[in-house]
């Protein structure tokens, strides 16, 4: 059953994630109005051509204007200056929350802009693909995600509940956490990830000519895993390495440490260590797949064209 939770709701950016909230919010019904504004007119333009809204603006204050809800979805780096500009035109009483992928810089950045009587909630769904765009985004992709939220100290649990069952009704699972420690794990199960996929492909990219038209060629699934992780938004990725710099630093040290430990059990043909770290990390993935969190970046947004109307 769909019913309204908000009688407005602004989306200020309107790539993968945004879009995906627009049409989720749509399907599901949770809005009387969906005001979208984003920074660049191409990009507004598409989502006026795809129907995301009800509403465009290209001013975010216009579009945040009486929202009862307003949700930023842009590059981490940018969040500051979008909480400054629409800081004004924030209804009393209203919800603020991000998708930011980090936590704490995001705090650091909007906080202070946040004018008394707004509730604002720092949120991150782990739910994502490596495309972006308006095209990109699909109804789907929050489904059986986890949403976290990384509250500050005196958070209105009213205004908590409120975005918790808004997540819920776009089909995620919901957790609370502190921004550090939210920083620090998704250092390591989603932005060392990518960080080493953009750089084994980059040594792939550097190879002589011959053998990087092989590397197309004969690329086997392991290395194309990577090459989609490395095919992910610059702009979205730079940000996240410059706003989670200290916990990257901190799991790449230990990545590094453990390499060189494993560079070491293959130089001297140590196959006991080999066998006993591999046998390790297949009851990950078997635990993985037992709490039922193996799920594949789905095929909904497959067909998108890539970085369709970047803004
Ligand atoms: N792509 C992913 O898989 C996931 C991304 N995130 C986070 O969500 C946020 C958005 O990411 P995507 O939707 O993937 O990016 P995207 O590149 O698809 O869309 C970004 C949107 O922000 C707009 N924008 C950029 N700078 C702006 C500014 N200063 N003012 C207004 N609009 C601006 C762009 O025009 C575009 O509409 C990022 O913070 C990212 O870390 C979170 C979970 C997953
Ligand atoms: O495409 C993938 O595999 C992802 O890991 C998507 C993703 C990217 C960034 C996030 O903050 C959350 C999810």
């Amino acid at each position: 059953m769909t019913s309204t939770m908000f009688e407005k709701i602004a989306l200020v950016g309107i790539g993968l994630i945004g879009s995906s909230l627009a049409r989720v919010i749509h399907r599901e019904g949770l809005a009387g109005h969906v005001a979208i504004s984003t920074r660049s007119e191409t990009t507004l333009a598409r989502a006026r051509e795809l129907g995301l809204g009800s509403s465009y603006a290209m001013d975010a204050k216009e579009a945040v204007g009486d929202a009862d809800l307003v949700i930023v979805s842009v590059p981490v780096g940018s969040s500051g200056e979008v909480a400054e500009e629409i800081a004004p035109a924030l209804k009393q009483g209203a919800i603020l929350t991000d998708v930011g992928s980090t936590k704490a810089s995001v705090i650091a950045q909007m906080q202070p802009h946040v004018p008394a009587g707004v509730h604002f909630i720092p949120g991150h769904p782990l739910a994502g693909t490596e495309k972006s765009g308006p095209d990109a985004g699909f109804a789907e992709l929050f489904e059986n995600r986890w949403c976290i939220f990384t509250p500050l100290p005196g958070t209105d649990p009213a205004a908590l509940e409120k975005l918790s069952e808004f997540w819920r009704r776009c089909g995620s699972n919901i957790d609370t956490m502190d921004p550090q420690h939210h920083d620090m794990t998704l250092a390591i199960v989603s932005h060392l990830p990518h960080i080493i996929a953009y750089n084994i492909v980059g040594t792939a990219d550097d190879l002589e000519s011959v053998t990087k038209s092989e590397v197309i060629k004969y690329s086997a699934s392991g290395f194309r895993d990577f090459t989609r992780l490395a095919a992910s938004d610059p702009t979205m990725w730079r940000d996240v390495c410059l706003h989670n710099k200290d916990a990257i630093l901190e799991m790449l040290a230990r990545f590094s440490e453990d390499l060189a430990s494993l560079q070491r059990a293959i130089r001297w043909s140590d196959g006991e260590k080999l066998f006993d770290l591999f046998t390790r990390t297949r009851a990950v993935r078997r635990s993985i797949i037992e709490a039922g969190q193996d799920i594949d970046v789905p095929d909904f947004g497959r067909q998108a064209v890539e970085h369709p109307a970047k803004g």
